[in-house]
């Protein structure tokens, strides 16, 4: 449509876009034809330059329509018209693009129940703009004064023009240009996602959502009492990240947040993720100076098990890392305690059992098993703040000690849940020595790990701590039990994260 009497009110002012797109999915089931809708709405601020009137002449005479799908042409000429965008670019132009793909991504390709949603790249937010916390307006793209409408013209018509140089290769057919590094660039920045999904569980933004959203972003930054323009740039990244759904009502918990984010869920991975930001966050940022100086000038990032650095610190620091180990075994437990049958064992003892959740599970499973949780002292003490609201069935005892040095239960199971990859060899054939001593002929050693890379792990068990231990394949698996007095060694998978062994004493 031809703008020109709009231009002189527009002069100068800000205006906002507001689209609502619908789209209708069909599909036909049963001879039945069903439908469904999904909306939503984008709103975006373009801010108008303060022009002369000669230059507005000249745009209009230039005969450069602003013929976009109900929205303004900010490329070439037009691009001096703008001064700011607040939002998503293309919505200026006439179609939320970007939100667009994300429900059709939603629609189409839900969310995996185990893990966050990757959204492209392009569509991320740049988390550098962080840098401007205030609350005055400082975000959006900024299609520049040029004349010639700059990077925003580009993108707006889709109409990149192709340097000669890469005209002559297309025809050719060869590109000399080395391919984008898309992966690498993701792996650099990668950081700053964990970064925002941490500071968004530290500040319970999930909480807050989850109990009274949808709310707007000023509403969020009160009830957080927080700076609103930095509360909205993370609203944003989150939202880009897959953990928020954004509609013109305000922001609110995409299904994964409300699984996974809100501290009281039942499958809450709050404590983990607050214990790699108050943590693990902290050693990693001294890895440099573990591989320099090696493990003993830098505790804490190679050689040294998580445990063993910070069991002697704080109760608090302790707590921290058993709601971390709590909650990610959550995730496992079940596919643990299911991946072999161990119905025909009475007695079992989780050796690091530490909260007692695998024992529980031990137990429900499995209603003729005893459970001995074996610990260290001060992990066994905060262990009553973990059964809260749950039944205590008397089949489960907790038992603190040392497993390097103190006598280890009786039992006819032993199990090791990710214990072994922590620790440097001597150590853990100083343990499983110990256990086959313990364990008499015909009883079982049960060993979960995390699954090593080479069989598609959803991520490298290596990186977890980068500690002492290494990630075992199952036949290494294997000879580890058999060398310690084990028969009859199986392999099975449990779940995305764990491999399960289990091994029979043999006679000696
Ligand atoms: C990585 S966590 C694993 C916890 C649990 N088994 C699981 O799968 O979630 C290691 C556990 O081993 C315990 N641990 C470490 N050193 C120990 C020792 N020397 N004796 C007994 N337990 C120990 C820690 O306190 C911690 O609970």
């Amino acid at each position: 449509m031809w703008m020109d009497p709009m231009l002189s009110r527009l002069n100068g002012k800000e205006h906002s876009v507001f689209t609502g797109v619908a789209i209708v999915h069909c599909c036909s089931k049963d001879g039945r034809l069903d439908t469904e809708v999904s909306e939503f709405y984008e709103e975006t601020t373009v801010t108008f330059s303060e022009l002369s009137e000669e230059l507005l002449w000249e745009y209009i005479n230039s005969g450069e329509p602003m013929d976009k799908a109900g929205g303004y042409g900010i490329q070439a000429l037009g691009g001096m018209l703008v001064e700011n965008v607040h939002g998503d670019f293309l919505n200026v132009v006439g179609f939320p693009l970007n939100h667009f793909c994300k429900e059709l991504a939603r629609l189409y390709y839900p969310p995996r129940p185990e893990g966050l949603r990757r959204v492209k790249r392009d569509s991320i937010p740049a988390v550098d703009t962080f840098e401007n916390l205030s609350d005055t307006e400082g975000g959006g793209s900024d299609p520049g004064p040029s004349a010639e409408g700059g990077r925003g013209g580009e993108e707006a018509d889709g109409d990149r023009s192709q340097a000669p140089g890469a005209l002559d290769a297309a025809l050719n057919g060869a590109d000399s240009r080395p391919p984008f590094p898309t992966g690498l660039l993701e792996l650099m920045d990668g950081f700053k996602a964990s970064k925002v999904l941490f500071t968004a569980c530290k500040l319970k933004l999930f909480d807050v959502l989850k109990d009274q959203g949808p709310l707007k972003a000023v509403d969020v930054a009160r009830k957080l009492d927080a700076c609103a323009g930095g509360t909205e740039q993370l609203l944003d990244v989150c939202a880009a990240l897959g953990l928020l759904e954004k509609t013109h009502r305000g922001y609110s918990n995409t299904a994964v947040a409300t699984l996974h984010l809100v501290s009281d869920g039942e499958h809450s991975l709050l404590g983990l993720a607050e214990y790699n930001d108050a943590h693990v966050w902290g050693v990693f940022t001294r890895l440099g100076l573990a591989v320099r100086e090696g493990a003993g000038q830098a505790r804490g990032a190679l050689g040294v098990t998580e445990e063993e650095e910070h069991l002697s610190q704080s109760r608090e620091m302790t707590l921290q890392f058993m709601r971390a180990m709590h909650s990610l075994s959550k995730l496992t437990t079940h596919h643990v305690a299911t991946a072999f049958d161990l119905s025909r064992f009475t007695s079992a003892c989780d050796l690091g059992g530490c909260t007692g959740i695998l024992a529980r599970e031990l137990a429900r499973e499995y209603p003729h098993l005893q459970v001995t949780v074996f610990d260290l002292p001060e992990v066994i003490e905060l262990s009553g703040g973990f059964q809260r609201g749950r039944r205590q069935t008397e089949r489960i005892r907790f038992v603190p000690g040392d497993f390097f040095k103190d006598n280890l239960p009786e039992a006819d199971l032993y199990v090791l849940s990710r214990i072994l990859q922590d620790w440097p060899d001597d150590r853990l054939h100083k343990l499983l020595s110990r256990i086959s001593s313990s364990c008499k002929p015909g009883g079982g050693l049960l060993v979960a790990e995390a699954a090593a890379e080479e069989e598609g792990a959803s991520r490298s068990p290596r990186l977890r701590t980068l500690s002492a231990g290494q990630p075992r394949s199952p036949d290494e698996h294997r000879r580890l039990l058999q060398r310690h007095g084990f028969r009859d060694v199986r392999v099975a998978r449990a779940g995305d994260l764990l491999r399960v062994v289990l091994g029979t004493r043999a006679a000696p």
